[in-house]
């Protein structure tokens, strides 16, 4: 077994690459606009109400349909479900694990067409694209590894004329609720984690961003998945997603989205219902409000990159994006200065000609963002940005807003657009509790050259992923788990060495001799 290393990202300085990204682009082109199907044990189900997809960066271009589960749907697949379990729990961990290998081969092999799908469907540019196809194979690769690890269980402690074991079985169905701003990796990441493990799943994706995962799961069941292990339901959150966190034969719920519906599923998930002999378990990765801290000592240009590459990535569509720049006063103005006049050299525009920032993905986040900057004009400066048109796709310019209070809402509320609050703190320490005052805990990071600031962050910034010297996005899948504390989430780290076993129930076999 090849030791895992993380798929390398694409250098589209090379005109090589660039080439082989605009043929790719091509050809997601040639098949915009068809149709795809549930898959409902072996059953691929075509239902007239559809789910449309459209391009944000134009949005009269549809990306494709997709048949859309209703309750019957999800009660019939929550029985194949149910009924695969019994077969594929009994499936060798090796067999399991053989799937995402060749799954993320296959994926491998069309890496550029998968990043091009999710420029066209989440208007992401191609360095973004290209980083959600990398992790959604690194996800694959990492996961099969780690169940090879625990296939045999974990030692135990025997006592003379005993012998003890500790082995992780499988949970039963889950069902894997993904969100659309890692339409890949995410819903990728979630599903296969629950499945390598010995789990069947109901996998309901985003609504704006079906159709890639539609194309993931042609490629598992190419790779041999056999039927009824991944049934896939797209629909809506409220009919289909409240019924099967409702059900009686869920046993646990993979969700990544917002704090709202995060909390609306826990709080669900915890009611008996009749019939249901079990308590359910949640894995929920949920927001962020995220703070890069700039300490006096430090390297001011290092600051205002990572600022403006962690706040403005895929349009500050990211649970990890920078939304909050605290800074120690003696270097504010300079590190804003060059943080503004950096983001007003970033190009925004349609993601296919490759600008820094694409669209927002729909109206509705059009909406909620342009009025945060409403609410910016009134709680701080802008600096940058403030404006909008929404008359092709959704595009925002990304924003900096100056001299907000800690506690306004630019400051506190989860944006999830290009807009960055800049905040001054009177000294390090101060910085850090401006840092640590929202419910969220997700992402941080710290830029400093003084050991001792550097240590005392380690400890007290709460979040689930601190960084030092660096910006706050971008985890790696086996180098950087990720997942937080607080109103994040469960902290259930995605591509970490404990992630898998989240999915699993430990038991332990005694044996007298
Ligand atoms: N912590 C993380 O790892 C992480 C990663 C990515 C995104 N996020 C968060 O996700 C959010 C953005 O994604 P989004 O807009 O897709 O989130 P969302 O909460 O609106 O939707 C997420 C998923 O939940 C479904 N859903 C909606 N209502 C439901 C219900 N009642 N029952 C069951 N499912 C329901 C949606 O259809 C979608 O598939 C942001 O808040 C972001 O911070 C977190
Ligand atoms: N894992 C990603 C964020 C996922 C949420 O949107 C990062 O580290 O930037």
């Amino acid at each position: 077994m090849i030791p895992y290393k993380h798929e390398p990202f694409t250098d589209f300085t090379n005109e090589e690459n660039k080439k082989a990204y605009q043929e790719a682009l091509q050809k997601v082109e040639g098949y915009l606009g068809q149709d795809y199907p549930l898959y409902i044990g072996a059953e691929k189900v075509t239902t007239d109400d559809k789910i449309v997809s459209y391009n944000p960066a134009d949005k009269e271009e549809v990306i494709g349909r997709v048949s859309k589960a209703n309750r019957d749907h999800a009660e019939k697949a929550m029985q194949e479900a149910s009924a695969a379990f019994e077969s594929w729990k009994k499936v060798k961990p090796e067999i399991r694990a053989d799937v995402l290998f060749k799954a993320a081969a296959i994926i491998r092999r069309r890496k550029h067409e998968f990043s091009a799908l999710l420029t066209k469907e989440a208007g992401k540019p191609w360095n973004e694209a290209d980083a959600d196809t990398a992790e959604a194979i690194d996800f694959l690769e990492f996961y099969a590894r780690q169940m090879l690890k625990l296939k045999d269980g974990v030692p135990v402690e025997s006592r003379p004329g005993e012998y003890n074991r500790y082995d992780y079985i499988p949970l039963g169905v889950g069902i894997i609720i993904s969100p659309w701003n890692f339409p890949f990796a995410i819903m990728a990441g979630t599903a296969v984690a629950a499945i390598v493990t010995g789990n069947t799943i109901l996998l309901k994706p985003a609504s704006t961003t079906p159709i890639v995962a539609a194309k993931f799961v042609e490629v598992m069941m190419e790779a041999g998945l056999p039927s009824g292990v991944l049934n896939f339901v797209p629909g809506s959150g409220a009919e289909v997603g409240d019924y099967l966190v409702d059900h009686p034969k869920t046993r646990f719920i993979s969700f990544t989205g917002s704090r709202d519906v995060g909390l609306r599923i826990f709080n669900r998930a915890s009611q008996l219902n009749d019939g249901q002999i079990w308590l359910k378990r949640v894995i929920a990765e949920m927001g962020g409000k995220d703070t890069i801290v700039v300490d006096k000592e430090a390297d001011l240009e290092l600051a205002a990159q990572s600022i403006v590459k962690s706040a403005f990535g895929f349009s500050g569509q990211k649970c990890s994006a920078c939304s909050r720049a605290v800074i120690v006063e003696d270097v504010y103005d300079q590190v804003l200065n060059r943080a503004v006049e950096l983001t007003k050299q970033l190009t925004v525009g349609n993601p296919t000609e490759n600008h820094f920032m694409g669209p927002v993905i729909d109206q509705a986040a059009f909406d909620k963002i342009m009025s945060y900057v409403e609410i910016g004009k009134e709680e701080g400066r802008i600096l940058a940005g403030g404006e909008g048109d929404s008359s092709k796709g959704y595009f925002v310019q990304p924003t900096i807003v100056a001299d907000v209070d800690p506690k306004a809402r630019l400051m506190q509320e989860e944006i999830f657009g290009p807009v960055v609050a800049f905040a001054k703190a009177k000294d390090f320490d101060e910085a850090l509790e401006i840092a640590n005052n929202t419910e969220y805990g997700l992402t941080g990071a710290v830029i400093t050259t003084n050991r001792s600031n550097m240590e005392k962050a380690r400890e007290d910034f709460h979040v689930g992923n601190l960084y030092f010297n660096r910006g706050c996005t971008g985890a790696i899948v086996g180098y950087q788990p990720f997942g937080g504390f607080n109103m994040s989430g469960t902290d259930s780290k995605a591509g970490g060495p404990d992630y898998l076993q989240l999915h699993m129930q430990a038991k332990t076999t005694s044996e007298t001799f």
